[in-house]
């Protein structure tokens, strides 16, 4: 009885959970804010300012009393300017009440002022001098606080910018540098061992692209990973997982888990306690095997992936992908959408068949390549994997297929 896609994904996910929650008690490591462009804080990163830092502009306009303009919607009220403020400016002089100042967007307010009226708005639609002495005439009331960016009102000094557990993703690291912290303690990112098994790899007969595959996805979502090329000979396997348990955190195998004769991978983990090596219901990416290395007083999880190109890649997008991306702080969900069909097609019975496509500038899903999983030059050349459900054994042109954008 092969194992469905969902209840594979979930036993996968909780051991990368697992392997995820025992590193985030590694000690974390400092880093400068700049360089810390993923994983996940390990404490509350505390801002060390006032955001904003001080009383300012939204807009380019007139700093104001507002109650100088409370009858300004009865008759025009004009009030003579000071001098001009500008964003980069030292603080202002204060504004004396029936003056105005003009102000561009992000300087200062001056004290005193409590609002500013957005040049547009007054009778002339102009600045005018801006070094003071010129008159602008109001036409409308303006209420206290309008178009005020007041200082603290993002975060206030000594208050935590993000929590122990944010994601670092682009705007956390804006939100860091603008609130004065140089350097974040981040929680140690996961560090994956890739194993590649096989003869034709290790003699160069077949290239090894799974590893460079793994690693690449691996680096992108800026976990750590190292890569490493076993023969079939289950001694030379054992001992390789014996040297990376100590500092691995996950171990992911490609190849030898079918039903060869070499198949190592297989040979070596499946009669450990709790191993499990199955199909799950999927093509391409049905021989899979989950599994755990003991070395010492470490029990590191192993999970197993098909040896084909393809398999592999789609392996890592439905049963590793969300899980990493998770622990990494990256969002965990590729983008996904339906559209019809360009062209009909086959699917086995009873399997999620993943099939590799581009999506048509009228919506439609046209197919790259076979459904082979020895193709993995069509795979590079798609933007799309296409889920065929595991009920359907044809679609017609026209029929609607879900797509994940992978490129
Ligand atoms: N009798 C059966 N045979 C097969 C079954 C089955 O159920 N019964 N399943 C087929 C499916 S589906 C798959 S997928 C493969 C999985 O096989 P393995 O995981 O044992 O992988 P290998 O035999 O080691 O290699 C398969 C294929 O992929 C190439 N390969 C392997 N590693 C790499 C690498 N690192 N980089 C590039 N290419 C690699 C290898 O040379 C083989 O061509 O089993 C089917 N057979
Ligand atoms: O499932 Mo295998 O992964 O079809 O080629």
């Amino acid at each position: 009885m092969s194992r469905s896609v969902d209840e594979h994904a979930r036993e996968v996910a909780a051991m990368i959970s697992r392997a995820a929650h025992r590193r985030a008690q590694d000690r974390p490591v400092e880093q400068p804010v700049t360089a810390a462009l993923s994983g996940r804080l390990a404490a509350p990163a505390v801002s060390r300012l006032d955001v904003p830092g001080f009383d300012n502009s939204q807009m380019d306009g007139f700093a104001v009393h507002a109650a100088d303009l409370a009858r300004a919607g009865e008759a025009p009220v004009a009030l003579p300017t000071v001098a001009h403020v500008v964003a980069g400016d030292a603080a202002p002089p204060r504004l004396a009440p029936g003056t105005v100042a003009p102000i561009m967007t992000g300087a200062p307010l001056p004290p005193g002022a409590d609002a500013v009226v957005p040049v547009e708005r007054t009778r002339s639609g102009e600045f005018g001098p801006v070094d003071g002495g010129a008159l602008v005439e109001f036409t409308e009331p303006v209420a206290s606080g309008t178009f005020v960016r007041g200082r603290g009102t993002d975060v206030r000094e000594g208050e935590a910018v993000l929590e122990a557990g944010a994601p670092l993703h682009p705007a956390a690291v804006g939100a860091l540098v603008v609130a004065g912290i140089d350097t974040v303690e981040v929680a140690p990112a996961l560090r994956l061992a890739i194993v590649a098994t096989g003869a034709e790899l290790v003699s160069g007969a077949v290239p090894d692209s799974n590893s460079r595959v793994l690693l690449a996805h691996a680096h992108e979502l800026g976990l750590e990973a190292s890569a490493h090329l076993v023969p079939d000979d289950p001694g030379e396997l054992e001992a390789l997982l014996d040297r990376l348990a100590p500092q691995t955190d996950l171990i992911v195998t490609t190849g030898g888990v079918s039903a060869g004769t070499r198949e190592v991978v297989r040979q070596v983990l499946e009669p450990r306690p709790g191993a499990w090596f199955d199909h799950v219901a999927v093509q391409p990416g049905g021989p899979q095997g989950l599994a755990a290395w003991h070395h010492d007083d470490r029990v590191v999880p192993v999970v197993c992936l098909p040896g084909n190109p393809v398999s592999v890649l789609v392996s890592f997008e439905l049963f590793l992908r969300p899980p990493l991306a998770r622990a990494a702080g990256r969002i965990a969900q590729r983008p996904s959408g339906t559209g019809p069909l360009a062209e009909p097609l086959t699917s086995p019975p009873g399997r999620l068949q993943v099939r590799r496509g581009r999506l048509q500038p009228d919506g439609s899903v046209s197919l790259v390549g076979a459904a082979g999983s020895h193709l993995p030059v069509s795979y590079a050349r798609a933007e799309l994997l296409v889920l065929v459900p595991e009920n359907v054994t044809a679609c017609d042109a026209g029929d609607t297929v879900e797509w994940w954008r992978i490129a």
